[in-house]
């Protein structure tokens, strides 16, 4: 089996037209301000291409540059401000924060109503319970990638590989509300590749180069790599081994052009989102 490629540019494409047709059709421009501590070379390019996206999408969208060596409290303070600005209705901290900040902290302070990242533990909370809530960009994504592949979720085997907060919980939340059976596996489990055999539906979102190999996915899986790493040739690639992985999987996504571009696209979507609960 040659799986297809589910092409997250063109998936993001279609969704940001359609927040663009969202945000004209708004009796106001919905606000962004996405805040960078400090010169993390990644992270500018991130920082630039949200802003582009929410500008192209109608939206008032703004980057805040702030230097290295912010303390937390001056970035709290910032926080409480653009929570306080009534013209503001996304807040996103760009991740990750130069160590003499907590992140945890940080995060925290941010308006529920306005954590276009979802990373609250409010909106985690709701998340979990089944509440309408914002919802973190990436796992956000996989979502529409699946849709958009023509995956069934509902009765899947799915298998999320990572336990962090920001993709891995959330990921596993969100299958299980669309009625997947939801395995969630890490780096203490005992024997990954059988966990990951079993999976229908194969989530990778560890940070690993590579790591899940041909022979951990069960012929027809849909696959979606949401790992981005660089290689000291300057080269990315995700947490699959995507050759060896695609002679196996009904559809797989590619690394860049995957996972990566929805996690933008969503988080337009999420400020439209906070905009109209915030504003009607
Ligand atoms: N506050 C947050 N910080 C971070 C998040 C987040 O969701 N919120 N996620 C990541 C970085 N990230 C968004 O911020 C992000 C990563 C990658 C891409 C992307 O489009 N990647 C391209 C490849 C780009 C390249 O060449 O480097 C792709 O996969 O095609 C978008 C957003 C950490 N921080």
């Amino acid at each position: 089996m040659t799986a297809s490629i589910i092409d997250g540019k063109a998936v993001a494409a279609t969704l940001r037209a359609r927040i663009a047709e969202r945000v004209k059709a708004l009796p106001y421009t919905p606000g962004l301000r996405v805040v960078r501590v400090g010169e993390d070379p990644a992270s500018g390019v991130y920082v630039r291409n949200k802003d582009r996206a929410a500008q192209q999408a109608g939206l008032d969208s703004a980057t805040i540059q702030l230097p290295e060596e912010t303390s937390e409290a001056a970035l709290l303070e910032l926080v409480h401000q653009l929570n306080a600005d009534p013209a503001v209705d996304g807040i996103l901290v760009q991740l990750p924060l130069p160590k003499q900040i907590r992140a945890e902290r940080v995060l925290e302070a941010i308006d529920p109503a306005k954590d276009v990242d979802g990373f609250h533990a409010v909106n985690a909370g709701r998340l979990a319970t089944g509440q309408a809530g914002l919802v973190p960009c990436t796992p956000k994504g996989v979502m529409h990638l699946l849709a958009a592949a023509g995956t069934a979720i509902a009765g899947a085997r799915a298998v999320v590989l990572g336990r962090s907060n920001i993709v891995g919980k959330p990921m596993a939340a969100l299958l299980l509300a669309a009625d997947a059976t939801v395995t969630v596996v890490h780096s203490r489990t005992r024997d990954l590749a059988s966990e990951c055999r079993r999976a229908e539906i194969l989530v990778a979102a560890v940070g690993r180069p590579e790591m899940v190999k041909g022979d951990w996915i069960a012929e027809g899986a849909t696959v979606i790599d949401v790992g981005i790493n660089r290689l000291a040739n300057g080269g990315l690639v995700g947490d699959v081994d995507f050759a060896a992985a695609s002679q196996r999987a009904a559809a797989i996504t590619p690394v860049p052009g995957g996972v990566g571009p929805m996690t933008i696209a969503c988080l337009l979507e999420n400020t439209v989102e906070a905009a109209i609960a915030r504003r009607g």
